[in-house]
């Protein structure tokens, strides 16, 4: 993060997904002055953290990035387009912002590298999928993968067009997650549980079959068969959520379809 020390990082919004990129960084040790954000209801956690917030912006810093909602860009852009010698990297986390259309917006010669994290960033255990244009130099690239890893695991995509599918699976994923803890508290109150302890356990199951997964050499699906009693309750359980009509999969392969989607709407 030297580069960063010397010349400056711009984050321009700092919500959910920016304050939790925010708190990576200065975990992993940027200082707090090096950073500066523009945000027009600053939170208290921001206020406490040091950084710079709505003031004057370095003219050429290492790294502006853009973490305002996608409809949103339009009216902010402009205050970065300004910013930047060739060598400032901008990093876009929108969703179905293109790289054309920041580019549009910062100037064709501007490196540009777009970016998919999840809200599992704000414990450090996101996975962001990241993209550059032409520009980008293998510096650039390493100093995206620095930022981003500070707040989970990244992948490098071969091809924008990836992009959509990737916001549908791990961009949107964890709220697929947390509502199926919600349904699973849900079922269990319809079985007779009280609401409290229902969701207890529905958390309790999801939080430790995920440290199972993460941990385990085993496949998902052997991690599954090992719940499974031949002609037990998991069984009767798995009998309705893979059936191949009205199972899991296809609602599962409709709800991301309709998030790639919308994330291609996006870019409209
Ligand atoms: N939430 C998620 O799970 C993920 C979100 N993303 C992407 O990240 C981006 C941000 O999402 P998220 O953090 O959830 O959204 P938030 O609404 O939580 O954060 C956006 C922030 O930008 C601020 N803002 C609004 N207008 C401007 C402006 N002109 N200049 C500077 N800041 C401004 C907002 O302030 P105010 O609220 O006062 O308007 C807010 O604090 C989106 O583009 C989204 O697609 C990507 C991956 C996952
Ligand atoms: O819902 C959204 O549009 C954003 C992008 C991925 C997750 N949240």
């Amino acid at each position: 993060m030297q580069d960063i020390d010397a010349r400056g990082l711009v984050l321009l919004g700092c919500g959910k997904m920016g304050s939790a990129m925010l708190a990576g960084w200065l975990a992993r040790g940027v200082q707090p002055t090096t950073v500066h954000v523009v945000d027009p209801n600053p939170s208290d956690w921001l206020r406490g953290t040091g950084v710079q917030i709505n003031a004057g912006l370095p003219p050429a810093p290492a790294v502006a990035v853009l973490a305002v909602k996608p409809q949103m860009m339009g009216a902010a852009l402009p205050r970065l387009a300004a910013l930047g010698d060739g060598d400032t990297l901008f990093l876009s986390i929108a969703a179905g912002t293109t790289l054309a259309s920041l580019a549009h917006a910062l100037g064709t010669q501007s490196p540009i590298i777009r970016a998919m994290p999840n809200t599992p960033a704000a414990v450090g255990a996101g996975i962001t999928a990241m993209i550059g244009n032409a520009q980008v130099s293998a510096d650039h690239l390493e100093q995206a993968e620095q930022l981003l890893s500070a707040i989970g695991a990244v992948v490098t995509l071969e091809d924008e067009s990836q992009m959509d599918a990737v916001t549908g699976l791990s961009g949107s994923g964890p709220a697929y997650v947390f509502h199926m803890i919600e349904a699973m508290a849900q079922a269990g109150m319809s079985q007779g549980l009280a609401p409290d302890l229902a969701m207890q356990l529905a958390r309790a199951t999801v939080i430790g079959a995920a440290k199972l997964a993460d941990d385990s050499p085993d496949s998902a699906a052997t991690l599954r068969q090992n719940v499974t009693s031949p002609n037990g309750t998991t069984a009767a359980a798995l009998a309705v959520l893979m059936d191949e009509a009205t199972g899991l999969p296809p609602l599962m392969a409709r709800a991301i379809k309709a998030a790639a989607h919308r994330s291609r709407e996006l870019a409209q």
